[in-house]
């Protein structure tokens, strides 16, 4: 099976507030997604419906081919890593493995130990007491040693420092590496996950506005600096995503991959092609989304062509 996550029509309401509006998606099987979103976009509530931790309002979600609410085999197959983690009361890091070595078949007690040395998390202090950095550490430790099949970190660097970050990245991707599974990471820092990440997908207002993989996503734009003339005459005809004009300069970020004559043209014009970075990309496209009357599809198919 390819599939590891297939979530279908789901929605989620709450009163007059609609999270999620009839999503569909299909996440492939051992590979490291990135969900990404501004804030309220809708992904905590799309993890915690798709680790039962939620019912939807409407649609079904499948984990690994099965139903995961009140289901005692897929659950164990499934770890969520979020920042509001609940722990027993008075709880020491030790207490937490060993719940979390019950609740996952392929817990890994020395990579748990080995990870909460090199994040420094206190043995002697009681989790609700840690400071915001050491208890996401705990989780993240979690995250990694349950190897669980299916494992959802949302937002999961609150409060780690810029070192810890990196060692999470580094650690996961070593982990993934050696023990293959599906990964889903939600994300503000979007260039610092790019890198780990192999599929985008990108939530707005409760939808899914693209779903991509990541190399594919990159050649999608492209930022040209120039002269107004030169740049207007390729920008053009494309789909214009951002523009900014510093005296006669202007900075334009296009939708669509340029071809050889484009790239000649640009360089005889002496126009500069730079890169957009992933997180440009989903800044512009989300800001887009927000202010225009396009469903979701069309802005997709706009992105895809
Ligand atoms: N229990 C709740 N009651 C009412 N509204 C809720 C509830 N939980 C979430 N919402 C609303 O649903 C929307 C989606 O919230 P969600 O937490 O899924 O967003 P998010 O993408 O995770 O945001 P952030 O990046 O800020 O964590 C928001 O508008 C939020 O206010």
């Amino acid at each position: 099976m390819r599939t590891a996550i297939e979530i279908t029509g789901v929605s989620r309401r709450y009163r007059s507030m609609t999270a999620l509006a009839n999503v569909s998606l299909s996440l492939k099987k051992d590979v490291i997604h990135g969900l990404l979103g501004r804030n309220g976009a809708g992904k905590t509530t799309l993890m915690s419906i798709a680790t039962a931790q939620d019912w939807p309002s409407e649609g079904e979600v499948r984990i690994l081919g099965m139903r995961p609410h009140e289901n005692e085999q897929a659950l164990p197959k499934i770890c969520f890593v979020r920042e509001e983690q609940r722990y027993i009361d008075d709880a020491l890091a030790k207490h937490a493995f060993s719940a979390a070595a019950q609740a996952f078949p392929r817990w890994d007690a020395e990579l748990a130990t080995q990870l909460a040395r090199e994040f420094r998390v206190p043995e002697k202090t009681r989790i609700k007491k840690m400071s915001r950095g050491q208890r996401s550490a705990v989780g993240v430790i979690i995250g990694i040693a349950s190897r669980a099949e299916v494992t959802f970190f949302d937002e999961p660097y609150m409060g780690l420092d810029a070192v810890a970050r990196q060692l999470f990245y580094d650690r996961l991707l070593q982990d993934y590496a050696a023990h293959p599974r599906t990964v889903v990471i939600s994300s503000h820092l979007i260039d610092e996950i790019a890198h780990l990440i192999e599929n985008v997908v990108v939530i707005d207002q409760g939808q899914i506005l693209l779903q991509e993989p990541v190399e594919q996503l990159r050649d999608r734009a492209v930022t040209l600096v120039g002269r107004a003339d030169a740049v207007a005459e390729i920008a053009g005809t494309r789909e214009v995503l951002h523009h900014e004009a510093m005296g006669r300069i202007v900075r334009t970020t296009v939708l669509g991959a340029l071809d050889h004559a484009d790239r000649r043209a640009l360089d005889e014009r002496g126009v500069e092609i730079v890169p957009v970075s992933l997180q440009q990309l989903v800044v512009r496209l989300t800001a887009r989304h927000g202010t225009s009357d396009q469903t979701t599809m069309e802005l997709s198919e706009e992105v895809s062509r």
